[in-house]
């Protein structure tokens, strides 16, 4: 564990946003930051410091917070796909505690900590579990389970049978399933679910989870690093004036104007970029995946991959807004990959897409130009159109389903890389952070991302990933247990006093 999380988490290592004067800032980002900024409000949740700082205590557990809620405690994420499940497990159970504790709480602890499949579609990601962590004050283990959100019926049954329902009568939950399956909770199992904000409880874990894992937070190096990196050093190649016919009037006559007008940047060695096609598996094989030190990582740019994508600047724990979002995202990808190869599963999806290959579905540059288009610094391996082959029927009659899966993901890697990028640049902000379960068993993803990423902004942008992909959400959930509002549930007697 590292100290200098806890103080990120105060704040105090934060470095702050660089402060530009108003009018070095070019018309259209000033015009872009007054937008966002009237934006700011709605969006803008206060987080509080002293809860992350408590959570990031690295001392020594401190005497029992009598304060704290009763055992079990759970954080839940019931996502558009996914709902995301966070266990604690006590290391230390006190005397107190072991006395009190019931059957069902320790029939609740084995069935979750020593399986990790729970009927057909339930797992625990085994490989993710994090001992050691403090949770007010008390060390233990963190277990993390997933199951589709379509199995909320099948989950709360499971409740049920366990007798979950009547050890606890408050659930913390987030997500968009935390609106729409109230009702269900409460109808089926008698338990109100105290709801989370899905963004404020994506932060609260992520740096909950970063300040508790050193190997938390890491990219993914490209074989000639240093290369990448020296692009943002380049100065512009001029190239002769624009020709053709520019939409706008004031365009055209500057451009006409001006020989200079028009130029690109160029990177340091065009013909070592050409030489690795950026979608091949050749070229992507060789990314090496490193660790990332982010103890210092403010501001970033924090882009969930979910079934939808969101796209947030953060500032400071309490302090961040909700820029961007496409609804083209991890589930675009999996509902066009099962219409568009019969697949049935996610993991079924990423593999084909793994062995498949994207150019005999798209249409690249160099199919349009027959090579570069140098010009405007666009490689002939380069995407021009995504699926622009598949206007043929003779092409779509040789294609196979895993060129169309790894299409299909290629596409919805480099919009997403696309709108992070373009956000980033209109926010001057350097590292971009990716999370959400579409970068599950995903490392093409990744590799895409980190590509376009540091192409596209001459090595000026990181693309930065994180271990625990899609549970920050339920972890910030955890992290918000709250004694005042989650209580055992007591037997009542018949003559109306409550008994454990
Ligand atoms: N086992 C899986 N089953 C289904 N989708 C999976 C699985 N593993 C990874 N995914 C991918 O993860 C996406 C869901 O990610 P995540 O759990 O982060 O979002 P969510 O919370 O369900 O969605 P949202 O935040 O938009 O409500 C899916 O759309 C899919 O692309
Ligand atoms: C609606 C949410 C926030 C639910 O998690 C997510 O799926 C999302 O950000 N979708 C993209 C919506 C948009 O900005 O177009």
């Amino acid at each position: 564990m590292r100290l200098h999380r806890c103080e990120g988490c105060l704040a105090a290592c934060g470095r702050q946003r660089r402060a530009t004067p108003l009018n070095t800032i070019p018309r259209a980002i000033a015009r872009t930051k007054l937008i966002s900024k009237a934006r700011v409000a709605p969006y803008t949740q206060k987080m509080s410091k002293e809860n992350c700082a408590k959570t990031c205590e690295d001392a020594p557990p401190t005497p029992p917070d009598n304060d704290a809620p009763p055992m079990p405690w759970f954080g839940m994420d019931i996502g558009g796909t996914l709902t995301k499940l966070v266990y604690f497990e006590p290391r230390e159970t006190n005397r107190r505690e072991l006395d009190k504790e019931t059957e069902v709480l320790k029939n609740i602890r084995r069935y979750l900590t020593r399986n990790s499949a729970y009927g057909k579609t339930g797992r625990r990601d085994v490989h993710l579990q994090m001992d050691n962590v403090t949770i007010r004050g008390r060390r233990g283990t963190l277990h993390f389970i997933r199951f589709p959100t379509s199995e909320v019926g099948a989950f709360l049954q499971l409740a049920r049978s366990k007798g979950m329902a009547d050890l606890v009568n408050t659930i913390y939950a987030t997500g968009g399933g935390a609106y729409k399956f109230e009702e269900d909770f409460i109808k089926e199992v008698n338990m109100r679910l105290s709801k989370m904000d899905e963004l404020d409880a994506l932060i609260a874990g992520v740096l909950y989870v970063d300040c508790m894992n050193a190997q938390e937070c890491y990219y993914w190096a490209p074989p000639d690093e240093c290369a990448v990196h020296s692009h943002r050093y380049t100065t512009h190649a001029s190239v002769p004036r624009l020709g053709g016919a520019p939409l706008i009037a004031g365009v055209l006559y500057v451009d006409c104007m001006n020989a200079q007008e028009c130029y690109y940047w160029a990177p340091p060695d065009e013909c070592a970029v050409h030489s690795h096609p950026p979608y091949s598996e050749a070229a992507l094989s060789q990314y090496v995946r490193k660790p990332f030190d982010f103890s210092s990582p403010y501001p970033f740019l924090l882009v969930n991959i979910g079934s939808g994508v969101s796209v947030l600047v953060v500032n400071a724990p309490d302090d961040y807004y909700r820029v961007s979002g496409t609804s083209l995202g991890g589930g675009t990808f999996l509902g066009l990959c099962c219409l568009l190869t019969g697949c049935s599963s996610f993991e079924e999806a990423i593999a084909l897409a793994a062995s498949g290959d994207n150019t005999t579905v798209d249409k690249l540059v160099r199919d349009i130009y027959g090579g570069d288009y140098a010009r405007f610094g666009l490689p002939g391996d380069l995407v021009a159109s995504s699926f622009g082959q598949m206007c043929s029927a003779e092409r779509r009659a040789k294609v196979s389903r895993a060129d169309l899966a790894r299409a299909t993901v290629v596409t919805i890697t480099n919009n997403i890389g696309s709108i992070a990028r373009l956000c980033a640049s209109n926010e001057n902000i350097e590292r971009v952070v990716f999370c959400g379960n579409f970068l599950r068993v995903n490392p093409l993803s990744m590799k895409l991302l980190s590509y376009a990423m540091s192409y596209w902004s001459r090595g000026a942008l990181k693309a930065l990933f994180l271990e625990h992909e899609g549970y920050f959400g339920a972890v910030g959930c955890l992290l918000h247990l709250d004694s005042n509002n989650h209580n055992h549930r007591r037997k009542q007697n018949p003559d109306g006093n409550a008994d454990r």
